[in-house]
């Protein structure tokens, strides 16, 4: 492939680097912010309601945040060459997704669709829709997380083509600021044979309307 998007800036670096960037705090640390936030917002947080919630907090963020941990390349790694040379679309529909948005940490929710064009080797069904995960399970940009699912599909198959459309809610916007419930952020990443105006674009764009 001649313009990959590993080779544009940055985008591999963040696909790729599993090392978290922030400096680990402890448990203990981490439960005590949350004791803090909620004395902000006027709570008590010795009351019998809340004296669990922030460790639960913290062991809800394990959960939401556990991309951080996860290598998408390793995910990728178990590929399948007995496919009887099957070159046509393989896509993953309607991948549902929560994750949450960097700048109010408010939960983005909604579909990827991830579609690649095999040269000889395939991969698990399941593991496209794992990878979607280790980057929902992130902070996240819509945008960034779109690149970062076609970059990671890309560099680990060598694919003749990738695309990856995502819709979503973002909640900053439906349940705070602009107010605006049911508009939804849409995203699309193309590489390779879905690139150009051409049969495989088409295929991919009416199959993830229909
Ligand atoms: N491009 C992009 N913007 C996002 C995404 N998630 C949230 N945003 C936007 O990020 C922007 C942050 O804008 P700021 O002006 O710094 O924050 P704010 O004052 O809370 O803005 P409002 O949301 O408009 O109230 C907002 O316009 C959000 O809608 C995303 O995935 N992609
Ligand atoms: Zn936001």
């Amino acid at each position: 492939m001649e313009k990959t998007l590993l080779s544009r800036a940055q985008s591999g670096v963040e696909a790729f680097d599993a090392t978290p960037y922030y400096k680990p705090v402890s448990v203990g640390e981490a439960e005590a912010a949350i004791a803090v936030l909620l004395r902000y917002i006027g709570e008590d947080p010795t009351r019998e309601g809340l004296v669990e919630t922030p460790a639960r907090f913290i062991r809800a963020c394990g959960h939401h945040f556990a991309g951080y941990a996860q290598d998408p390349l390793r995910i990728l790694a178990t590929t399948f060459s007995e496919s009887a040379g099957y070159a046509g679309m393989i896509l993953l529909r309607d991948i549902r997704f929560e994750a949450f948005c960097e700048h109010h940490l408010a939960p983005i929710i909604g579909k990827a669709h991830v579609a690649y064009m095999p040269n000889d080797r395939v991969v698990g069904l399941s593991k496209l829709a794992r990878v979607v995960d280790v980057f929902a399970k992130r902070l996240q940009l819509q945008e960034r997380m779109t690149m970062q699912i076609a970059t990671a599909i890309e560099a680990a198959l060598a694919p003749r083509g990738v695309a990856v459309l995502i819709e979503s809610e973002h909640h900053c916007m439906s349940t705070r600021g602009a107010y605006k419930p049911g508009s939804t952020m849409v995203t699309s990443v193309t590489t390779g044979c879905f690139e150009a105006d051409g049969a495989p674009r088409r295929e991919f764009f009416e199959a993830v309307r229909a």
